[in-house]
């Protein structure tokens, strides 16, 4: 793995490739389950999550603070030990997929090494590695070419972000995984980094991030797995995982109309009052409309609008409780 940290590259650790012929696997969370112990008790971060990601995706792990989205991606760097259940990365061990230079990952945390120029450092990680990416390549890519001369202990907060980036793309790895990667970038950074993710996406790259910023979820993702509670609630292509919730809103001026009628409408699923306005969340939006439009024929000013994977994201961890509901969505 090419991280913040030096990886582990021990001769006889590189694990046996999948044997010839075999299609192509991608990665496979088969079970994994991790508790952690405490003095209040075991913490039970992730409790059975299956994944299975094909090579070429880009994959949004999504979640609420202590969903166990960090957890997973340890497991899946190899750096936590599961419970149960089983990591399994282009038919390797996380570890031997990582001393065979196949994981670049980006972590919230550990620190850059000090008293080295940015330069200097990522090209000391990309001499650990066999076929690395040109290092100016990479300085350019990241948006760090100005500053490769800085000391990494005098950076801001965004640009050791940047540099820990260039650290996880300069193995040149198969799978690239990120723990919001963008948390400390301004507005123009995060522009700059998901413009370079694209680029290393394009190259037929795996992509796994985890985000709590829906929106670079939505834009970015193939595919967004909703974790809450240690569990996936809720696998599928983000426009999916937005329909599975009826995610539409019909906005209209309707002064006066009596708000628990317009709640009883076929493919309404809740209303709401703005001034003279009401707002319908939709389970259907076409089934709904055309019901509002025959109960009420004075309805103007009407919009239809998608509510968003906020919503969405809301409305499936927001009521999910101990059990093990999983929403499947057809991929
Ligand atoms: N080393 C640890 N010891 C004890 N509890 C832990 C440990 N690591 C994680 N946890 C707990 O496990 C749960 C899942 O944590 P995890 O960091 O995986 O979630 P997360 O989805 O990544 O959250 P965040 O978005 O806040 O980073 C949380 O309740 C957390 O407090």
């Amino acid at each position: 793995m090419s991280s913040t940290t030096t990886p582990d590259r021990r001769p006889g650790r590189t694990g046996a490739a999948p044997p010839p012929g075999s299609p192509a696997p991608g990665i496979v969370l088969a079970g994994l389950a991790k508790a952690f112990r405490t003095p209040q008790g075991p913490v039970h971060a992730v409790r059975g999550v299956e994944i299975a990601i094909e090579p070429g995706e880009t994959v949004a792990l999504l979640g609420p603070n202590g969903a166990g989205k960090s957890t997973t991606i340890e497991m899946l760097l190899g750096l936590t030990v599961p419970d149960s259940g089983t990591a399994s990365v282009f038919g390797r061990t996380p570890n031997a997929a990582v001393d065979a230079g196949l994981i670049g990952a980006m972590l919230q945390t550990g620190a850059l090494i000090r008293e080295v120029k940015v330069r200097e450092l990522v090209a000391m990680m990309a001499a650990l590695y066999p076929a690395p990416l040109d290092v100016d390549e990479v300085l350019e890519l990241t948006g760090l070419a100005e500053i490769a001369g800085h000391w990494t202990h005098k950076l801001s907060g965004g640009q050791t972000q940047r540099v820990r980036f260039a650290i996880a793309l300069v193995s040149n790895p198969d799978l690239l995984i990120l723990d919001e990667p963008t948390v400390a970038m301004d507005v123009e950074g995060r522009h700059a980094f998901w413009t370079t993710m694209r680029a290393f996406a394009a190259r037929g790259k795996t992509i796994v991030f985890a985000t709590h910023y829906l929106e670079e979820a939505d834009e970015f993702a193939d595919r967004v797995v909703l974790m809450a509670k240690g569990r996936v609630v809720a696998d599928g292509p983000t426009t999916e995982i937005k329909a599975i919730v009826g995610l539409r809103t019909i906005k209209a001026t309707l002064p006066g109309a009596d708000l628990a009628a317009l709640g009883r409408l076929p493919g309404v699923t809740g209303s709401d009052r703005r001034g003279d306005a009401v707002v319908l969340s939709c389970g259907d939006s076409d089934v709904a409309i055309r019901a509002l439009l025959a109960a009420y024929p004075d309805a103007r000013d009407i919009e239809i609008s998608g509510a968003g994977l906020e919503q969405a994201f809301l409305q499936l961890t927001g009521d999910h409780h101990d059990d093990q509901t999983t929403t499947e969505v057809a991929r």
